[in-house]
């Protein structure tokens, strides 16, 4: 096995996740053991994996092996091989593939995606324009506000600020992520995740929020079948699906995957991951806009001299404006928005010449990875220049691992960075952002779920349009 520290009997070194985040921890064992180490935790065997080496000759090279998720964690309880973040084998397989079809339908990365994006842009800085002036935590908008982004896409209907579903369906998402920690304490033994069910009552709140959400995606999927041979209706996830499974159907297989359960878990992962993650990264962005004026006085001058304020920012305006790009990658190196990815091997393997016994959790820390000192050198500052080269030029580091790497990578990517790249902009073309008199200056403290989310805070919006005109 690799190295790794001597725990207890039993329960190896579980205690120590008591007083600290998992990924913290597990970059702190790294210092000591390397990049490259295992850890006995309650009744698992842990392999973490701590250098970008590493993850890509485990998650790419030898990705047949370890591209399976483990079983056992609290995620996989609730999901249960569901869906597709926690799905295994041929469910994984093709609802990857379809997923990813139905993305590069879309347009993605070209211009179809950026309009589903700007139309939410749009309407979430009108929502702003009432808060100019006061202490404003932008949370929720924000979310609103990417919630209809990936909702139109999925099943073709937006919300309007106010809508009575709408807040339930925010919270609900948000919550099953912000509440399970994803490599913490009560994932290593069963009987631990029974008895912190009853510890933490908002578990059960969870639990009656994914009924809840089921039961409504169970409409909407009755909505969209009876209306599924109108040759008028629109292009969006659960039609195509829908169409997909009538194919099938009609072909007689036997082995069907599209069925209408595993359809509502897959819709109800993607909101999940789509939602938290990418409103998480742009409370970042805002946080440290907050915290760097200086930072932010460099963003404005880019954007002015690239874009200016007569026409919304594109995608494509990303290939001239790097100190933007370097900023966004600090972001999600500092911000290490999704600290771990878990997987598992199926079967016993090798892995740099070590024996890794079968059923071990490997457990990518893409927080360790970003806040290496060998690597980074002061990981601790907020620092976009690291990005930058001597001739202004954006450098592109294989150690930000942000949206992982192999085939089980983060499915959304290119999703994610056309929505953290157009809101950041559009924002900055409209806003300074500033602290409100009296309040603190927001701190960098976090709480730890399956994404690393800032502590809420309050803003100061003050319009910019006199400066940049
Ligand atoms: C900044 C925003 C985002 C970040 C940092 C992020 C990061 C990640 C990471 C680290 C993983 C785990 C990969 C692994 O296990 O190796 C993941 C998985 C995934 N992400 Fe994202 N993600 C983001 C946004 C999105 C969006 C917008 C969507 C889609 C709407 C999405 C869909 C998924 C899916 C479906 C998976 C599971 C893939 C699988 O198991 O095959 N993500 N993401």
């Amino acid at each position: 096995m690799p190295p790794g520290p001597k725990g207890l009997p039993l329960i190896g070194n579980l205690f120590d996740l008591l007083w600290e985040d998992s990924p913290r921890y597990f970059n702190r064992m790294a210092e000591k053991y390397g990049p490259l180490y295992s850890l006995q935790l309650g009744l698992r065997r842990v392999v973490v994996i701590n250098s970008s080496h590493w993850l890509t000759q485990a998650f790419v090279r030898q990705g047949d092996m370890f591209n399976h998720r483990p079983r056992g964690t609290v995620l996989s309880f609730i999901m249960g091989g569901k869906g597709i973040a926690d799905a295994e084998d041929q469910v994984w397989r093709e609802s990857r593939r379809f997923t990813l079809h139905v993305l590069r339908d879309f347009g993605m990365g070209k211009s179809s995606v950026e309009a589903y994006v700007n139309r939410e842009l749009h309407d979430f800085l009108e929502t702003t324009q009432k808060k100019v002036g006061q202490p404003y935590d932008v949370h929720y908008d924000l979310a609103t506000s990417v919630l209809n982004i990936v909702w139109h896409m999925f099943v073709g209907e937006r919300f309007t600020m106010g809508d009575k579903n709408l807040k339930w369906i925010v919270d609900s998402l948000e919550m099953s992520l912000t509440l399970v920690e994803q490599g913490g304490f009560l994932n290593y033994t069963p009987m631990l995740q029974f008895i912190g069910t009853f510890l933490k009552p908002k578990a059960f709140k969870v639990g009656a929020n994914v009924k809840h959400r089921l039961d409504y995606f169970t409409q909407l999927i009755a909505d969209h079948k009876n209306n599924l041979d109108n040759p008028d209706r629109p292009f969006d996830f659960m039609y195509e699906y829908l169409a997909e499974q009538r194919k099938q159907i009609e072909q007689g297989r036997k082995d069907i995957v599209f069925t209408d359960n595993q359809l509502k878990w897959l819709i109800s992962d993607l909101f999940i991951v789509g939602l938290d993650t990418t409103v998480t990264t742009l409370r970042w962005c805002l946080l440290f806009l907050v915290r760097h004026p200086e930072i932010e006085e460099k963003l404005f001058q880019e954007l002015d001299s690239v874009i200016g304020i007569d026409r919304h920012p594109t995608y494509e305006d990303r290939l001239r404006m790097p100190y933007t790009e370097a900023f966004i990658n600090e972001v999600f190196r500092y911000g290490s928005i999704t600290p771990l990815a878990l997987h598992g091997n199926p079967e016993e393997t090798t892995l740099n010449g070590f024996r890794i016994p079968k059923r071990s959790w490997i457990i990518g820390n893409i927080y360790g990875i970003h806040w290496d000192r060998n690597v980074w050198n002061d990981p601790e500052n907020f620092r976009p220049e690291r990005f930058i080269d001597k001739d202004g030029q954006l450098i592109r580091s294989e150690n930000v691992v942000a949206f992982s790497v192999g085939r089980r990578n983060c499915l959304g990517e290119s999703l994610a960075r056309i929505e953290t790249f157009q809101f950041l902009t559009g924002m900055l073309q409209k806003y300074k952002f500033g602290v409100p008199e009296g309040h603190p200056i927001p701190g960098l403290g976090c709480q730890c779920g399956v994404t690393l989310n800032p502590k809420p805070f309050d803003l100061l919006l003050t319009e910019r349009s006199a400066k940049a005109g």
